[in-house]
């Protein structure tokens, strides 16, 4: 079964340029798939387009076997597709760190007496031991980072989309982080120019140019 499924996809952010025209794009279930492609090709306008934080000019989004258009479509795809999105500050907008890692896990409907497990859960598998009161705005990029991954990690989604998930890591962080990713049973898509990563966490990598997305052999 396609979990996703982008059919002949046209988006701009501007009426004068395209970014995709003729875009198509498969996630199978439980497929781990990677994206690479210059800068300013599209890979994170992408992902918005999954989880319809953008919506397309021309074309389909059919997502779990469903054509979503509205915006009741896409607050169920969310609760179940978890976007990382590429720039930490985007996903984090509580004060401390516990009170975001809570957040989404809260919104779906998890009863308050089990969400001091998944915090304390989530914070050990990003080795972020103690780091539950610590405020968010202050921590450093790479812990920022990191706590934004921890977010949507706690609502345990059935698909991640990871947008450049080690930008900004150091290398103890940027293995962590490829562990974590390889050890996830849910399905993802990895945007990221750091073909190490997805040479280690995927099974398929796609180069994204021109609206092409061509599969590079490793
Ligand atoms: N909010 C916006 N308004 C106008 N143009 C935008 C906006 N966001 C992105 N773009 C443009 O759309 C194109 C695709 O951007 P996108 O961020 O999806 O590329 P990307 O492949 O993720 O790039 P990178 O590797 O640099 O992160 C670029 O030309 C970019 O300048």
């Amino acid at each position: 079964m396609n979990t996703i499924e982008l059919k002949d996809i046209t988006f701009g952010y501007s009426n004068e340029k395209n970014v995709f025209k003729g875009l198509n794009f498969v996630l199978k279930e439980g497929e781990k798939v990677g994206i690479i492609g210059p800068n300013g090709s599209g890979k994170t306008t992408l992902l918005h387009l999954i989880v319809g934080i953008l919506k397309p000019v021309r074309g389909e989004v059919k997502i779990f076997d469903k054509i979503r258009k509205d915006e009741k479509d896409f607050k169920e795809v969310r609760e179940k597709i978890g976007l990382v999105f590429q720039n930490p500050d985007d996903q984090l907008f509580s004060l401390t760190v516990a009170e975001d890692i809570a957040f989404g896990p809260l919104n779906l409907g998890r009863p308050r007496d089990e969400i001091y497990k998944i915090i304390k859960d989530t914070l050990a598998a990003l080795g972020l031991h103690g780091f539950e009161d610590r405020v968010t705005y202050r921590l450093s990029e790479g812990e920022k980072k990191l706590v934004a991954i921890g977010t949507v990690l706690s609502m345990k989604p059935q698909v991640l989309l990871l947008d450049e998930p080690t930008t900004d890591l150091d290398e103890r962080n940027r293995e962590r982080i490829i562990d974590i990713i390889k050890g996830l049973s849910a399905s993802y898509i990895i945007t990221s120019h750091d073909m190490d990563l997805l040479q280690k966490t995927t099974n398929t990598i796609y180069r994204l140019k021109d609206s092409k997305l061509n599969v590079i052999s490793i």
